[in-house]
């Protein structure tokens, strides 16, 4: 567990404004943790909470789901927020799945709406107490 948690936030178009204001609502929580998010969800969190310090990856649909699923595989990351819009086609449906597939596998703290991050943002596992590796059980699969 490094010295700073990661968080990402990320929130497909629909679900923006519900992560601006989950943004807005908890900045002085998220303001302790290192944050990654995608491109555009980025950059609206930016503007309406300039203090906080986001790293912006690159838009979901042009791999930042994918970024965020590799650090996950390799430990990077702590914790995801990712307000998903189950009502709209997605052209990269299959790296939402990806990505959330691989936070089920390495077992990672995930909030899929507003109600659940702001359970999860409350919960001592992301206050440094996630005491469990980033290695998943998959038995013969683990290589
Ligand atoms: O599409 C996304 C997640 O699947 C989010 O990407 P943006 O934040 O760039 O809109």
């Amino acid at each position: 567990m490094p010295a700073t948690p990661t968080l990402a936030l990320v929130a497909h178009d629909a679900k923006k404004d519900a992560m601006v204001e989950f943004a807005r609502r908890h900045q002085d929580k998220l303001a302790v943790f290192e944050l990654v998010s995608t491109g555009t969800t980025g950059g609206r969190i930016l503007e309406a909470c300039p203090d906080l310090k986001v790293t912006r990856l690159k838009s979901g649909p042009l791999g930042g789901d994918q970024q965020i699923g590799a650090m996950i595989a390799e430990g990077k990351l702590q914790g995801l927020f990712f307000f998903v819009d189950p009502l709209s086609p997605m052209p990269h449906d299959v790296d939402v799945k990806a990505l959330m597939r691989l936070a089920v596998v390495y077992d990672m703290p995930m909030a899929l709406n507003p109600s659940t991050a702001d359970i999860l943002l409350r919960s001592a596992r992301l206050q440094g107490l996630k005491t469990t590796s980033a290695t998943p059980e998959v038995g013969s699969l683990s290589s």
